[in-house]
């Protein structure tokens, strides 16, 4: 399998490049179960990032992440929201997103306690990566049903298109690749 050598604040990773169909291959980028890279990229967003009161991320891979962002400061508590319903949940509610990695459309849950957590605070949402936006969208749109004070957007990487946009914070940019594994944006 051919891959993709990035450079992530100062750390090497080799990402596998994988079909999304038979024109358009991504970099696979997986923090969960690289707790060196976790470590090593919180603290880089942290030096970038603004005030906040907590982070918010969506499962799966989000979470290694602001797990590691939130102990290096010493906060009690991090928000994520859930891609299914749990019984422990109170009263939750549910938005839609589907991102480019996941064929499926996904849910994400909050439950109350998350939202009045949140409700007039200082939020940073966070994600591993940014590619469409559509998962960052559906933060968003949970953070705002929340009451939330959303104060950033920041991912370790922002995959093709992302790279332009002017309101996410990111450490490194991440292209697509065309069959033949040459970037193509
Ligand atoms: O900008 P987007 O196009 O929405 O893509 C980015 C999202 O896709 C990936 O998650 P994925 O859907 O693969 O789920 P997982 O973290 O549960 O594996 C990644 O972790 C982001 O959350």
């Amino acid at each position: 399998m051919k891959t993709y050598k990035i450079n992530i604040a100062g750390m090497e990773r080799a990402l596998p490049l994988c079909a999304i169909n038979d024109d358009l291959y991504i970099g696979a980028f997986i923090i969960v179960g690289d707790p060196s890279l976790s470590e090593h990229c919180a603290r880089e967003l942290l030096k970038i990032a603004p005030e906040f009161d907590y982070v918010l991320t969506a499962e799966t891979k989000g979470i290694p992440l602001v797990h590691e962002m939130a102990r290096q400061r010493g906060d009690a508590k991090y928000i994520v929201a859930r891609k299914s319903k749990k019984l422990y949940m109170v009263d939750p509610f549910f938005v839609e997103v589907q991102s480019i990695t996941t064929a499926a459309r996904q849910k994400l849950y909050l439950d109350q306690l998350d939202v009045e957590t949140m409700k007039g605070k200082k939020v940073l949402i966070v994600d591993d990566v940014i590619s469409t936006g559509k998962s960052l969208e559906a933060l968003e749109e949970l953070a705002e049903r929340c009451g939330a004070n959303v104060v950033g957007k920041m991912a370790i990487l922002a995959e093709g298109e992302a790279a332009d946009r002017d309101d996410i914070l990111f450490l490194e940019k991440l292209p697509l690749f065309n069959a033949e594994g040459e970037p193509i944006s």
